[in-house]
């Protein structure tokens, strides 16, 4: 939009309805750089109103989030309108939501992609989401690309952000994964933010954990594609579980319980889901007897955050 140029108030009426998936970051190894979507959405529609804020709320989060334009997916409408040169007069969302919220399923990433797509078939219709646009300013509200990258492009994804040319550049890359690969997740009743989570790691780890981690994300990219029978060597990690293992002490035991038995246990992003990364033959063995209080799901891959009409 040329500078002083006043947005674009869009015309009442025109409306979004999208989903986007449920993700996990982290994957053990690629602490805020690997991301992995499944086949569990949320679900929302935003209409364009002349005036005023309506907002209805189904599902996850129905108690707890806001009803104005604090809300996250309209705070994310408002960002991506204002970057596109829009702005929506009034607005009405009617979100339904199946993903968790504060349990490490990126419920917050989905919103903020969630509104950031809305804001882009508002204020593009018929044109196809540029998704690096979207990857870019999903990142510049959640801070780390790996959920959003997921949330955004589907399936399983690599993210980077360049320090060299461009630097803060932030960039994905998808890879198909192995057919074989089964996901359990283990959702753990109690939440635990995310920020909270964040503010327990250390600013710096010894060099020689990140040389082995290294290894295990590179290990990891290679078992995800080509290698289900790896993902327990591959799932090791050295950067962030056992620093935030207080947080979340029934999450951690199940994760040693679980790698003890040889599956690729893993805290799913910032916990306290627990995650399983384990081939089809293995995935049999989990017959639900492990999971005390957590609730099993048995997760497919997902496709990307797509626009329903
Ligand atoms: N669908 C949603 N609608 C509105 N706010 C949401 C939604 N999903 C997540 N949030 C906000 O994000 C918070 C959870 O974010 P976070 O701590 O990063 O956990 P998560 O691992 O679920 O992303 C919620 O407490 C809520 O404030
Ligand atoms: N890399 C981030 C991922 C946070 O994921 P979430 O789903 O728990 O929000 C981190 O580990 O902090």
């Amino acid at each position: 939009m040329p500078r002083g140029a006043l947005p674009e108030a869009l015309p009442a009426g025109r409306r979004a309805h999208l989903r986007v998936p449920a993700n996990s970051a982290n994957l053990g190894p690629g602490f805020d750089s690997l991301g992995l979507a499944f086949d569990w959405f949320d679900d929302c529609t935003l209409e364009v109103l002349e005036s005023g804020v309506e907002v209805e709320v189904t599902g996850e989060g129905q108690r707890f989030v806001p009803r104005d334009r604090s809300h996250l997916v309209l705070r994310c409408l408002d960002r991506g309108l204002a970057a596109l040169g829009a702005r929506a007069p009034g607005v009405r969302l009617i979100a339904h939501n199946t993903i968790p919220h504060t349990r490490g399923l990126g419920s917050s990433a989905a919103a903020t992609v969630a509104g950031l797509l809305a804001a882009w078939a508002l204020a593009r219709p018929g044109i196809e989401p540029d998704r690096q646009w979207l990857l870019t300013q999903s990142n510049a509200v959640e801070g780390h690309p790996d959920n959003v990258a997921a949330a955004i492009f589907g399936g399983f994804v690599i993210t980077w952000v360049d320090d060299e040319n461009e630097p803060g550049a932030v960039h994905a890359a998808g890879a198909p994964v192995h057919p074989d690969v089964r996901v359990v997740a283990y959702v753990h009743p109690e939440p635990v933010a995310t920020r909270a989570a964040r503010k327990a790691l250390p600013a710096r780890v010894p060099h020689d954990e990140a040389a082995r981690n290294s290894g295990r994300a590179a290990l990891l990219t290679h078992a995800m594609t080509s290698a289900p029978e790896l993902l327990h060597a591959a799932t090791r990690e050295w950067l962030h579980q056992d620093y935030r293992a207080d947080l979340m002490p029934e999450a951690m035991g199940l994760v040693r319980d679980l790698r003890r038995r040889g599956f690729g246990a893993v805290i799913s992003g910032a916990g306290p889901t627990v995650l399983v990364l384990t081939d089809a033959e293995r995935a049999a063995e989990l017959d639900g007897s492990e999971a005390g209080d957590f609730h099993v799901h048995r997760l497919g891959i997902g496709g990307p955050a797509e626009l329903l009409a």
